[in-house]
């Protein structure tokens, strides 16, 4: 696997026999890897040729008090992950070499970015649709893939390609789960064991509260009653419990669903435990 540390590198590599004249995926990721990175890669893999992972912690999209000082790294086991997983090329750029002295652009992507973790969290998503603008740009992939573990942030990037005509197929890809459900996540490694053993109730919890839904119970009493199971549970505060539309994350009407509205709901959660910020959604049926 290749290495590039800058944009001159990278471009170096980009314009090498390896490289050029083959399809390009491509999977940007913030380190600290795990299972469902590699899942990316390995669908990346399926949809190109050649496959270009990055690791860039990006000080953009962590707002005032986030953890962007904590944020696990672990860059010689990352790099050792991704070329046992077929990766080609990784991107490993310093800030500065993304953001020079001066740099000033932002990219807002609009409604899509506003609800969920764009409401909880302001500079998020412009800082996500920024860096990837770049990347995009720096990269020229042909295909690029998102984890649904973010499905937000998938969305926020469909739009972003539309709007911008950035030139990019967008593939998401399913969310990789430990044995009780948690979703794999860098930021899981911060959960003290005790924590870690209720940290699966989150997805078990959700799935119950669609099953309710599913099974007629209007959408209202059974998302105060997941509200409560969360609490009890430990999970908490809760930050959102909603039910939005899986195209675009309009909210769903708060009434008994009907089957095609059923068909389209989709249950995002984010709690918190202890210090940990855990987010999941899944379809309602
Ligand atoms: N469990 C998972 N299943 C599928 N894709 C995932 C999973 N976890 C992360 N991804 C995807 O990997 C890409 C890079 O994500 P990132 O590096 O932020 O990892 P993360 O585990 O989501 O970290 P964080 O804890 O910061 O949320 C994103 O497209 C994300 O959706
Ligand atoms: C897409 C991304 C790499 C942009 O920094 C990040 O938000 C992530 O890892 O999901
Ligand atoms: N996986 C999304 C990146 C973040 O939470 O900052």
């Amino acid at each position: 696997m290749d290495l590039a540390r800058s944009q001159e590198e990278l471009q170096k590599l980009l314009n090498s026999n390896k490289i050029k004249g083959s399809s390009l995926g491509f999977v940007p990721t913030m380190g600290a890897l795990h299972k469902g990175h590699l899942s990316l890669c390995h669908v990346a893999s399926r949809h190109a040729e050649r496959v270009c992972a990055s690791i860039f912690i990006n000080p953009r999209q962590f707002g005032p008090g986030e953890d962007l000082a904590t944020y696990p790294q672990d860059t010689q086991a990352d790099l050792a992950k991704l070329e046992g997983a077929g990766v080609d090329l990784c991107y490993l750029p310093i800030p500065e070499d993304i953001y020079p002295l001066g740099y000033s652009t932002t990219v807002d992507v609009g409604p899509v970015a506003r609800p969920l973790d764009g409401s909880s969290r302001p500079s998020f998503f412009s800082g996500i649709a920024t860096v990837v603008t770049k990347l995009f740009n720096r990269v020229r992939p042909d295909v690029a893939v998102f984890g649904e573990k973010d499905y937000q942030q998938l969305l926020v990037i469909r739009r972003l390609v539309a709007d911008l005509d950035l030139g990019v197929k967008i593939v998401g890809a399913p969310i990789v789960r430990e044995e009780d459900g948690l979703a794999m996540s860098s930021r899981n490694r911060y959960l003290t064991p005790p924590e870690r053993r209720i940290a699966g109730e989150l997805n078990q919890i959700m799935a119950k509260t669609c099953q309710r839904i599913e099974g007629g119970v209007p959408a209202p009493a059974a998302l105060a009653q997941g509200r409560e199971d969360l609490e009890a549970a430990g999970l908490r505060p809760v930050d959102y419990f909603e039910l939005r539309s899986s195209v675009d994350l309009s909210p769903m009407p708060e009434r008994e669903l009907r089957r095609t509205e059923m068909e389209e709901a989709r249950l995002f959660a984010a709690v918190m435990l202890g210090r940990t910020r855990l987010i999941d959604n899944m379809p309602v049926v």
